[in-house]
């Protein structure tokens, strides 16, 4: 028996729903992406790999990019959604084509009354996935994966998914804010939280809002204490060549950046 083999998760976009740059928008993040790409964001999706599959979270408008990027093309064939915005579905349409091309059926995992939506949106898409409803939880690729629902302010609701593996757990929650204490069970002993964080000091409105900023997030990170901590969903309000004020094992997402899900070894058969 031989090798090392930890789960690992590349984030493939960071960027709330707009991407940074923002189309319309002059300001100097915008500007600073469009020119160097210190601060260019796609929309917000996590690929997972691991000996037992692969997988996405989420799949938005920037998918095909995405994949190619990430070299992985239309190999993947499970998707796992946090909720119908279009920011996090609307790559779905793509990659049915993809499927029906390659003649393979993908699956689609979400709650159910998320995949209604979905099918509202794309009524042809069940032709080529098959979609699941996760309400009760699920395992993917080993990971045992738990659903729950989440404030999403404004723009409504999403979910927030658990993912447990070896004693490894972790939290996947892009599109939240103004969590409830029940909101928050299922986010203590976390060995990371990964959370949405659309802007360093959101000034608008709260009823207006619909993800935490980094001051709120400060407190919920202080008050749930996770080992690591990671920002995504980060609009052009967050510029990453400041030094941002974060709490302790809090650090930004970077499209392409990696992290090891675990600290596990796995021995694999010798050929
Ligand atoms: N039913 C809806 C409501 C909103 N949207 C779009 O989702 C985006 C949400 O942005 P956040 O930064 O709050 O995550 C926004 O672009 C809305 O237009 C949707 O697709 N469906």
């Amino acid at each position: 028996m031989n090798g090392r083999v930890v789960d690992r998760l590349t984030f493939l976009g960071t960027g709330d729903a707009m991407g940074v740059p923002r189309v319309y928008c002059d300001c100097e993040v915008c500007e600073e992406a469009r020119n160097s790409g210190t601060n260019r964001r796609l929309r917000s999706s996590v690929l997972i790999e691991s000996t037992e599959g692969d997988f996405l979270i989420d799949c938005g408008p920037d998918w095909r990019l995405q994949m190619e990027m990430t070299n992985r093309r239309a190999d993947i064939t499970d998707i796992v959604i946090t909720h119908a915005h279009f920011d996090h579905i609307a790559g779905l349409p793509e990659w049915a084509d993809a499927c029906r091309w390659q003649g393979v059926r993908g699956r689609v995992y979400a709650p159910q009354e998320v995949l209604d939506i979905i099918q509202r949106q794309y009524p042809w898409i069940a032709t080529h996935l098959d979609m699941i409803a996760n309400d009760e939880g699920m395992t993917i690729s080993g990971w045992k994966l738990t659903p729950w629902k989440v404030h999403h302010g404004f723009n409504g609701y999403s979910y927030a998914y658990r993912l447990e593996k070896h004693d490894f757990g972790w939290v996947y929650c892009p599109d939240a804010i103004g969590l409830t204490a029940e909101q928050k069970v299922l986010m203590d002993r976390l060995d990371l939280l990964i959370l949405g964080t659309s802007f360093v000091h959101e000034e608008a409105e709260y009823s207006g809002r619909s993800v935490y900023d980094m001051r709120e997030a400060a407190e919920l990170v202080d008050e749930l204490a996770p080992i690591q901590t990671i920002y995504t969903h980060m609009s052009h309000g967050v510029d990453l060549r400041q030094e941002l004020d974060l709490p302790v094992g809090a650090s930004t997402a970077r499209t392409g950046m990696t992290i090891d899900l675990g600290n596990y070894t796995v021995l694999l058969p010798e050929e």
